[in-house]
């Protein structure tokens, strides 16, 4: 309760990327089932996917503030994920640091009553800024990370060994202390190749290193179950406290089966064609036969490698829904007839928990996003990894040597280090040994345990 008897009032600022807006989406739904008020800082054209996320729940409320006009971006982009180049992406982090002067004036408006003032803020890693915005007003602010914990760990422990790192050559093993499997050069963030100190990443990661030490503590998307063994590194690596609240996606979920009513936030207008079409498979070819493709909100793939992909897609027989971001990639002469009802393309937004959550899903061909990662172990499916920059390589070596839940697509590299196609025959085994083979078999067991896991840590904490 607030000192007043009102129920306590948490801000959350979400950094605007879906991949980083989707889960404090969750933990906001989860604060006001319990009793907490909730208001959710965005901009203008970040409010309407927000509210349809949100506008259920009477304990929500959003707060727009406009986004600065910036040279380097393109006009009216207010989102990652509209970014035409991730060359950008550093620009638009300091394109939000001027949303510092309308925040704090929300802060102090808030802060004139006391059934008001936010008991903290919780907001993502990548707006540092707000930790001081908070310390002008007396507010506790806790970082969101949408990252792992061992992947976190990984990049801390890594950066000491930059210059090591970077000189190596891209097939030499890393082998870094506290991780029990080990890593490739191309495994990490590209920020781990240049070996100067040129890289326009590298001051922004130490502005966020330097906010979560002065921050109250760090909520993490993860749980206790798959990642507890890595706190206590984490903790020591950021000077401050960490607690796993996830995975935050399973609480709706959780809930609505308690509730046994339905499927809560899912636009069933939206989401028909492809749930209906994976309900005919289920029908059709029993569970488990459907492998689900997509690479997260913000990787960017050539038209070559979708071809690859449509090929390879085509060659494994296997029944599959393929997520399309690319809006110039067009499938191979023949290749829909081909294909026939064995599969379903979407170039639209889907409802991706939904789909994985489906039982006609078996597999999961995916970038390694975290927030994919988690999905995908939640709802007990195996991943086959193919990561595609960030942090996903470490996520993806992760899942596949560490937590064993998932395979690798074979990646090939040139004598830069840069990925190479992965070639159509490539893509078919690879699919083929995730749906039938042997090791496919023993990731997938491995993933319902963890499934099975997730859901406990959930149903724990959450649910009372
Ligand atoms: O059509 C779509 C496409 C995506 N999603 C959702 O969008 C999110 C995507 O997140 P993620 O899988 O983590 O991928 P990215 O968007 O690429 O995530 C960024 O943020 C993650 C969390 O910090 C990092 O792990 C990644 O490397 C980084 O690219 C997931 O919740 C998906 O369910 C949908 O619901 N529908």
């Amino acid at each position: 309760m607030g000192s007043n008897g009102s129920p306590p009032h948490v801000v959350i600022f979400p950094f605007m990327a879906q991949g980083h807006t989707l889960p404090l989406l969750d933990l906001s739904r989860a604060l006001a089932c319990r009793g907490t008020r909730v208001t959710i800082i965005t901009t203008p054209a970040n409010a309407p996917f927000i509210l349809s996320k949100t506008s259920t729940h009477p304990a929500i409320s959003l707060h727009v503030i406009p986004f600065p006009n910036v040279e380097e971006l393109p006009e009216g982009c207010e989102n990652v994920n509209h970014l035409p180049s991730p060359d950008l992406f550093v620009p638009f982090i300091n394109a939000t640091k001027p949303l510092r002067q309308p925040f704090e004036h929300i802060l102090k408006e808030m802060c004139y009553s006391d059934s008001t003032t936010p008991i903290c803020v919780i907001s993502d890693m990548f707006l540092p800024w707000t930790v001081d915005s908070c310390c002008l007003f007396d507010i506790p602010r806790i970082v969101f990370s949408g990252m792992g914990v061992l992947p976190t760990v990984i990049v801390g422990n890594a950066s000491s060994h930059v210059p090591c790192i970077s000189s190596l050559h891209h097939s030499e093993p890393v082998n870094l202390p506290s991780v029990p499997f080990s890593l490739n050069k191309t495994d990490f963030p590209d920020l781990f190749w240049c070996a100067d100190d040129k890289h326009p990443m590298l001051p922004i990661l130490s502005e966020l290193q330097q906010a979560e030490y002065n921050s109250w503590g760090i909520v993490v998307n993860s749980f206790e179950e798959l990642e507890g063994d890595h706190v206590d590194a984490f903790e020591y690596q950021k000077e401050t406290r960490a607690w796993l609240v996830g995975p935050l996606l399973l609480h709706d979920q959780i809930k609505q089966d308690l509730m046994n009513s339905g499927s809560g936030n899912v636009d069933q207008k939206q989401t028909s064609q492809y749930i209906e079409w994976l309900d005919q498979k289920t029908e059709g070819v029993g569970p488990g036969n459907v492998i689900y493709v997509a690479f997260g909100s913000q990787s960017y793939m050539t038209d070559l490698q979708m071809e690859e992909i449509a090929l390879g897609l085509e060659m494994a027989g296997e029944q599959f829904i393929w997520v399309v971001r690319s809006k110039t990639w067009v499938p191979p002469v023949g290749w829909e007839e081909r294909v026939g009802e064995r599969g379903l393309v979407m170039r639209d937004w889907v409802d991706q928990r939904g789909i994985l959550a489906h039982p006609a899903i078996g597999g999961f061909l995916t970038h390694c996003g975290w927030n994919s990662v988690l999905e995908g172990l939640s709802m007990g499916v195996p991943l086959l990894a193919w990561p595609k920059g960030a942090e996903q390589g470490l996520n993806a070596r992760y899942v596949a040597m560490g937590l064993k839940a998932g395979l690798m697509v074979p990646q090939e590299h040139d004598a830069k280090g840069d990925p190479m196609p992965v070639q159509h025959n490539v893509i078919c085994d690879a699919v083929k040994e995730l749906m039938r083979g042997d090791q496919g078999k023993k990731a997938r067991e491995r993933a319902r345990e963890l499934g099975r896991k997730a859901r406990q840590a959930v149903g724990k904490r959450w649910i009372i």
